[in-house]
């Protein structure tokens, strides 16, 4: 089962992946979490650009994607030829809302990662207020990098939104407590099981 959790900055993607992937193990399967960037080279590389200064979006975008080819490779196909639970933090409908909000082609970038990238059985986007969102990150001790600046958190969300017909997507309520966000993820898989 391969499981994304999408969102802006700040709306508990991590903290949910950590909930789901230790109810997973609670029913005796296998699990493996990783996000993106990774902390591979390519993805090390994006990381620091958040800190030292952005590349230009067309850059960007072709770091995400190399990061991306290598973890598909490397981690996700494995890990789901071997049956496992795959719960990813972010995957390339980041690319979309992130790259896309720079003024890149929305469907230029799904159709380039769809030419290697395995569709999710599961896309769950958590849905914040930006300003919620950014107090979230705030209290989590860290100043807002690069990425996390307002109007384009504003964009990003906006194109989240428009991923929500999506068949295998669910659009979930991130406003609320966390137990409350995780029984709200949990119910969506147990009803399109
Ligand atoms: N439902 C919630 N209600 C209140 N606070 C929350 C909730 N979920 C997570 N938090 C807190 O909000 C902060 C951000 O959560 P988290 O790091 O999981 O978000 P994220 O989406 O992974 O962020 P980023 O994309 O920036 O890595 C953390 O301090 C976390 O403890
Ligand atoms: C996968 C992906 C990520 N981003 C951006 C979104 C975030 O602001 C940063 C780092 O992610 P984190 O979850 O806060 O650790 O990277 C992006 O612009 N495009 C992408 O494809």
């Amino acid at each position: 089962m391969f499981i994304v959790l999408e969102g802006i900055d700040g709306t508990g993607k991590s903290t949910q992946v950590q909930l789901l992937a230790d109810w997973f193990v609670q029913q005796g399967r296998e699990v493996v979490t990783s996000r993106e960037p990774t902390d591979g080279p390519w993805g090390k590389r994006l990381r620091e650009s958040a800190a030292t200064g952005r590349a230009t979006a067309e850059e960007e975008l072709e770091l995400f994607l190399r990061d991306r080819r290598q973890h598909v490779e490397e981690l996700i196909s494995p890990s789901l030829a071997a049956g496992k639970v795959m719960i990813l933090d972010r995957y390339y409908f980041s690319t979309m809302a992130y790259q896309g909000s720079r003024g890149l082609d929305i469907d230029e970038i799904r159709r380039k990662n769809e030419a290697f990238a395995p569709l999710p059985d599961h896309l769950f986007i958590l849905d914040l207020d930006v300003d919620l969102a950014l107090q979230r990150i705030g209290g989590r001790g860290d100043t807002a990098n690069e990425f996390e600046k307002r109007g384009a958190l504003q964009k990003c969300r906006e194109i989240f939104l428009s991923l929500r017909t999506e068949p295998f997507a669910q659009l979930i309520d991130a406003s609320v407590p966390m137990e409350n966000v995780h029984e709200q993820i949990k119910s969506a898989l147990a009803e399109r099981r």
